[in-house]
């Protein structure tokens, strides 16, 4: 989101942002910040970095709140934080996730690491969704919940088989939840990416701009550019704003054509 003068989407909205310490949720915060949230509430596990980035919002209107998104009792007192200082809750970007740095292939899948990453993704998850779905029908807030997931979830990958599954989970819990939640009013949506760089990208082992060119432009459709974090925001920003007022269910790909892309049957 380059131009100030643009509209601002979420003026007055008060947000919570899990994962916004670093990577793609230390940019939405910020953008969700120029939109004109009244209160931004990082919810991460990396305090230094998540006071850093609270700091350099603002902490007139950006709070850094320590919080593991798996544990339903922090996640509750982090969202009830949250409405209790700010005054309401409007939008939940329920962000946070994690990656195996090893090989997940289904012959050599380790348990340990497939519990941790399905652990956060998506239990934490759902506990997010939940207790902002509960803070905001207690409220009466016609609210907005977004979820990130990944293009992964529409597609295979060939090393990371536990992660897969934990956002093909995203995909159900946000499409249950669209259902059941929509006679409050509350409106759940997710985001489908394809590459940014960030450390969880880093895990998988694309740490550069041509790691990008080199692994994953053959999968997607749209040449010349590069995926951003701020591509993720405008998406994110839109989702959550009154702008998407009847858009509810929706998995919106960010992924320049990836899940898209066909067979070729060419050769
Ligand atoms: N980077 C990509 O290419 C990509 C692609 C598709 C989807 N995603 C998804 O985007 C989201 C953000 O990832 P990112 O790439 O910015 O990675 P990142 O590692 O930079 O950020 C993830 C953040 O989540 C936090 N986190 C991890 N476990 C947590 C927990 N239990 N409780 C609270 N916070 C926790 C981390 O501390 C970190 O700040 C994740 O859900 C990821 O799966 C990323």
């Amino acid at each position: 989101m380059a131009n100030n003068s643009i509209k601002k989407k979420l003026q007055g909205k008060v947000v919570i942002v899990t994962g916004g310490a670093s990577g793609i949720g230390e940019t939405i915060a910020r953008v969700l910040a120029d939109h004109g949230a009244r209160a931004v509430v990082i919810a991460d596990i990396q305090p230094e970095k998540g006071r850093a980035v609270a700091e350099s919002i603002g902490l007139q209107r950006c709070s850094y709140v320590q919080c593991d998104v798996a544990e339903e009792e922090q996640v509750a007192a982090m969202v009830e934080w949250t409405a209790t200082t700010y005054g309401g809750l409007d939008v939940m970007f329920s962000n946070a996730g994690t990656v195996s740095s090893l090989p997940q292939t289904i012959l050599d899948l380790d348990f340990s690491e497939y519990e941790r990453v399905m652990r956060v993704n998506a239990r934490g998850m759902a506990v997010c969704v939940k207790q902002a779905a509960r803070k905001m029908v207690e409220l009466g807030t016609r609210g907005s919940i977004v979820c990130t997931a990944s293009a992964t979830a529409e597609k295979a990958t060939v090393n990371a088989t536990d992660y897969v599954m934990s956002k093909r989970a995203v995909l159900g819990l946000m499409r249950s939840a669209s259902l059941q939640l929509g006679k409050h009013g509350i409106r759940v949506n997710s985001v489908s990416l394809g590459v940014v760089l960030t450390p969880l990208a880093a895990k998988q082992g694309i740490e550069t701009p041509a790691d990008v060119d080199n692994y994953i432009s053959r999968y997607t459709s749209l040449k010349g550019a590069t995926l951003t974090a701020e591509n993720v925001a405008d998406a994110v920003a839109f989702l959550a704003s009154d702008e998407a007022a009847f858009v509810t269910g929706v998995d919106l790909a960010v992924d320049g054509g990836m899940i898209a892309m066909p067979f070729d049957l060419s050769n």
